[in-house]
């Protein structure tokens, strides 16, 4: 296996220099063919595929990761042929990814501050489809500035990056950039590119712009390692 300190050279070109360790940002790693035939199959998906959550719905593909181990099922061919094509890069460390949640933000949506959690091998990636969106970058809470009764840093205090994610864009995370720090997309119909913009040199817009957001769809493609083995869980079953 790939020791997690190693580069991926397939994406060292694409490195966010301005970012800890690591991140790379892909500009239109999809065409905009490949972009609308994904949003069409995301829509035809049966309605039970989704679940509503508030400020966001999703689908998730591959299983539910779970700590004792994934019962993985098979990704549908029009996943599967994105996802292989990022794992081929070496973004898992030789493995495939087998693992895909879809989520949908309509303008004015966004996910909370959050760590991705131990179930995935510690790289996240993610395609976008249909519309920008900023990715912010959060200290974690000084639990011991906590317990010396000091101020409690506001999540404002803490925000210290954001990455621009345009749409077609393949964005890869990992190391302190997945393990250390929390994730969220901030619930607002429109983004300001400032210089917390981490990525903006390798984007078409400059400092200053103000971004409309419309639907975004976004892919995150993870590689779940502790799966259960089909057979023993068929096994099971009889
Ligand atoms: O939509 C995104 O780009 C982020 C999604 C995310 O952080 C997650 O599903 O854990
Ligand atoms: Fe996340």
């Amino acid at each position: 296996m790939q020791e997690p300190s190693t580069k991926i050279l397939a994406l060292e070109a694409f490195r966010v220099e301005q970012a800890p360790p690591t991140a790379y940002y892909v500009p239109n790693f999809i065409t905009e063919s490949e972009e609308a035939c994904l949003l069409n199959q995301v829509y035809a998906a049966p309605k039970p595929k989704w679940t509503q959550l508030s400020g966001r719905k999703l689908q998730n593909w591959g299983g539910l990761p779970h700590p004792k181990g994934m019962v993985p099922e098979m990704l549908p061919a029009w996943l599967w042929h994105c996802a292989e094509k990022i794992s081929f890069l070496g973004a898992f460390g030789g493995k495939l990814a087998n693992h895909v949640l879809v989520n949908e933000y309509l303008p004015g949506q966004g996910i909370m501050p959050h760590e991705d959690g131990p179930l995935y091998f510690p790289t996240v990636t993610t395609v976008s489809l249909g519309s920008h969106t900023l990715l912010d970058f959060y200290h974690p809470v000084n639990r011991g500035q906590q317990a010396d009764g000091e101020q409690v840093q506001t999540e404002e205090q803490r925000h210290f990056l954001s990455l621009l994610l345009e749409p077609r864009s393949l964005l890869v995370l990992r190391e302190d950039m997945y393990l250390r720090y929390l994730h969220g997309i901030q619930p607002t119909t429109s983004d300001t590119i400032t210089e917390k913009v981490a990525n903006v040199m390798a984007c078409g817009a400059v400092l200053g712009d103000e971004l409309h957001r419309g639907t975004r769809v976004s892919l995150t493609i993870r590689h779940v390692p502790k799966v259960l083995k089909t057979a023993i869980f068929l096994g099971r079953r009889k």
